[in-house]
């Protein structure tokens, strides 16, 4: 049996529209499923706690975006009771694109209908003085967070998803971003063993995946299973500097250049000296001044092409 877990408003009306197609399919091949649309926000979160409740060990399939997945991961309480299979029908997809699952909702399917193949995944975890939160892609403080949460109030990112130009809202914000930001004073520990200090802090990424904001490669070392985090921080940089190392990170080729620091470790406390915003898999996790991120105990088995 299949639990399928719909956001019927990811990429702005997109989840419902592949879902229909997904549902004619599974009825045309008389595959047991059971269908739960989330109705309001955080509400796939709910009903993945709600399904691991009542059936201890089984498999969730998400239809939705990163967001989606993120509370989904958010709401399981013994994740490694859980096989995943996700089809992609968010604006960013870096879930998708770090566990190499097809953007293509119909082949995803067929994956998940036809494959036996399972990559455990770990999942990170985020601290605030306000909030714990899992995350399966990435999480931050910075400049990142605060494009994620202007991206997020966005008026305009729907009809740009409908004439399908979504990327440009990111694009447009991370602009103005860029010229808005101040960066702040940080210090950050790795491991509660080596504290860095950085004058002119950006932004810091703990990555579980490669990929975050929608194909760039900030981690382009990163493997989801190796119980770490691979950091990246942007700092020292000038703006104009910053501008032209974003293009460099589609391709992970950043990482070269004077300014980008890359680490890996367990767990990563970052303090700056005035609140930043704050992401867990592009979604607004409020403001803090400090933030500690870490994997947790237990991973998830993820359906992957093997
Ligand atoms: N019925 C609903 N009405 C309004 N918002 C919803 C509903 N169901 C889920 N949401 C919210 O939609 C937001 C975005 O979802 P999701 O991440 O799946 O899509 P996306 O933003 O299009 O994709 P991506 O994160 O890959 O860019 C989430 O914050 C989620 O809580």
């Amino acid at each position: 049996m299949y639990y399928f877990i719909i956001n019927p408003r990811s990429r702005s009306g997109y989840g419902a529209v592949i879902w229909d197609k997904i549902q004619h399919e599974l009825e045309s091949r008389g595959i047991p499923y059971e269908a739960y649309f989330t109705l309001y926000k955080k509400h796939a979160a709910r009903l993945a706690h709600e399904l691991e409740d009542r059936h201890h060990t089984c498999t969730i399939v998400v239809v939705g975006g990163d967001g989606t997945v993120n509370e989904v991961l958010n709401g399981l309480t013994h994740p490694a009771r859980i096989t995943l299979g996700y089809i992609p029908t968010g604006s960013g997809n870096d879930f998708a694109r770090g566990m190499g699952i097809p953007f293509d909702p119909a082949e995803a399917l067929s994956l998940i209908l036809s494959s036996h193949a399972v990559a455990e995944m770990d999942i990170g975890t985020l601290k605030t003085r306000y909030h714990t939160r899992c995350f399966g892609v990435s999480a931050g403080i910075g400049f990142d967070a605060a494009i994620c949460h202007e991206a997020l109030a966005s008026p305009i990112k729907d009809t740009l998803n409908h004439l399908g130009l979504g990327k440009l809202t990111y694009v447009g914000i991370a602009l103005r971003q860029l010229f808005l930001f101040k960066p702040c004073q940080a210090r950050i520990c790795l491991d509660k063993k080596q504290t860095l200090h950085f004058p002119r802090l950006y932004f810091a990424a703990a990555m579980n995946q490669k990929y975050e904001g929608g194909g760039f490669q900030f981690a382009p070392g990163a493997k989801s299973d190796d119980g770490k985090l691979h950091i990246c921080v942007v700092g020292n940089l000038s703006k104009p500097k910053i501008l032209l190392m974003l293009p460099t990170a589609f391709w992970g080729k950043h990482i070269h250049l004077k300014g980008i620091h890359m680490f890996s470790c367990r767990q990563i406390d970052i303090h700056t000296d005035r609140p930043l915003p704050v992401h867990s898999d592009g979604e607004s996790c409020g403001y803090a001044d400090s933030i500690s991120l870490s994997t947790a105990s237990e991973q998830i088995s993820v359906i992957t092409p093997g």
